[in-house]
């Protein structure tokens, strides 16, 4: 059990009434869910140049340090605090520029419960919220040498503002000009377990004898730079992705036959025979789950080349007026740490008028969170903010800044 925060007194164990912000007396914010009240700020456990959480059990009035997962908020001077349906907490740091003012510490999502059965205590877990309109990951799944790759570099090459691909870590050696840390994170099996064991992997798998496997944040710097991410895994973790919370588009590739396969496969000639005889070997099982487990959204047979990428695009909704379509970021927005939190149905007001919140004033932004998507494990996505003038305005959005 862990020991009160400094700046923590009893009057804080009063009721707090659920979605409204309470000001701390210092950099802390406490939020009442339920019998708990789950006080964030100051230091981390582990790193003073993060935010910490701490909770305190009002049934039993001890003080737990909770199981911290995701990526860290670092510390601010100052942050507000809003509690979302009862299971996440959204936090404004001010200070901060957009792309890092928004932050949600989940508390009672399904994909906490199901930590908390792992890890035996309590979880939390950071999710970063992203503004604008990225598009749900997509996760393209097939028998190795059916042309995955190669249908996402061509991807990659005709899109670059709009994907980005999800660098997975692996046990197996490089091939000849493969680098690390574009292709794979090369890793030793140890530190990868380890980081397994430490929820650092949003998925992982036993692929051909080799482990490979999807970090958290692999697809958070992907979703961090605007993009869409785009992973190439085997049908193992396409299974996995599917339980996890990371809302995606699953496509199965398909070869025009078995024999095409094994062709493309000694073609490539990246493998021994024995390698390329393992990977056949699992082909079968893998085309046999792919096409019939429902798992999958999509199936595409890359019979030819050309025209399968046309039928990836066409999936994706990708035509002629969307590669001209330049993707929009929001504009910088400065949040100071002075500000005042208030929450009306799925929009957030965020006042940042004058120190004692007298009157709204000019500057204020309205973040909408009614096309919330994703959550931990990774980024929080569509979230759009807003800016409105309270004299002239109503909160509605006309004055959009993305
Ligand atoms: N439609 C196609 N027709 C003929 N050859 C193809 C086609 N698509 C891909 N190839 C070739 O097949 C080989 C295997 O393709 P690729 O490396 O993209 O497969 P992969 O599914 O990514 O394999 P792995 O899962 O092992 O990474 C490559 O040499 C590629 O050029
Ligand atoms: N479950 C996962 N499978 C992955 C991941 N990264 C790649 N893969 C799959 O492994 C095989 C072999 O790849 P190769 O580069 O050695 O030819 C292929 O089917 C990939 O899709 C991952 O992170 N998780």
């Amino acid at each position: 059990m862990g020991e009160a925060p400094a700046f923590f007194s009893d009057s804080f164990l009063g009721d707090f009434p659920n979605g409204v912000d309470l000001k701390s007396k210092g950099h802390e914010t406490a939020v009442c869910v339920g019998s708990k009240i789950y006080v964030i700020g100051g230091a981390d456990h582990e790193s003073t140049a993060f935010i910490g959480v701490q909770i305190f059990d009002k049934s039993s009035r001890e003080w737990i340090n909770p199981t911290v997962l995701g990526t860290k908020p670092q510390l601010s001077n100052g942050h507000s605090a809003v509690l979302l349906n009862g299971d996440r907490i959204l936090v404004i740091k001010g200070n901060s520029k957009s792309d890092g003012c928004f932050w949600f510490l989940e508390v009672g999502t399904p994909f906490i419960r199901e930590q908390e059965k792992t890890h035996g205590n309590e979880v939390v877990a950071w999710s970063k919220g992203v503004l604008g309109n990225v598009e749900k990951p997509i996760v393209i799944s097939g028998p190795s040498g059916v042309g995955k790759g190669t249908l996402i570099s061509k991807l990659m090459k005709e899109f670059p503002s709009m994907f980005g691909f999800s660098v997975s870590h692996t046990t197996r050696a490089p091939r000849e000009k493969e680098q690390n840390g574009f292709h794979y994170h090369f890793s030793d099996r140890s530190v990868m377990e380890r980081d397994i064991k430490d929820g650092k992997f949003l998925e992982f798998a036993s692929v051909h004898g080799n482990l490979y496997g999807t970090s958290v944040e692999a697809v958070e710097v992907v979703a961090d730079a605007g993009k869409r991410c785009i992973l190439d895994i085997d049908v193992q973790g396409a299974r996995s992705v599917r339980t996890s919370s990371l809302d995606a588009i699953f496509i199965f590739i398909s070869p025009p036959s078995f024999e095409e396969l094994e062709k493309r496969l000694r073609a490539r000639a990246t493998e021994t025979e024995e390698q390329i005889q393992k990977r056949l070997r699992n082909a079968r099982a893998e085309l046999e789950q792919g096409k019939s487990s429902g798992l999958f959204d999509h199936i595409l047979v890359n019979d030819d080349l050309k025209s399968c990428y046309e039928n990836l695009k066409n999936i994706l909704g990708l035509t002629e007026d969307v590669k001209t379509a330049c993707i929009t970021y929001p504009e910088s927005v400065d949040l100071p740490v002075e500000h005042l939190v208030s929450k009306i149905d799925q929009k957030i007001l965020i006042n940042c008028g004058a120190a004692e919140y007298q009157e709204a004033s000019d500057n204020m932004y309205v973040l909408d969170l009614s096309l919330l998507k994703g959550g931990a494990p990774g980024r929080t996505r569509r979230l759009n903010l807003y800016v409105t003038n309270p004299s002239t305005d109503r909160v509605n959005g006309d004055d959009q800044l993305n």
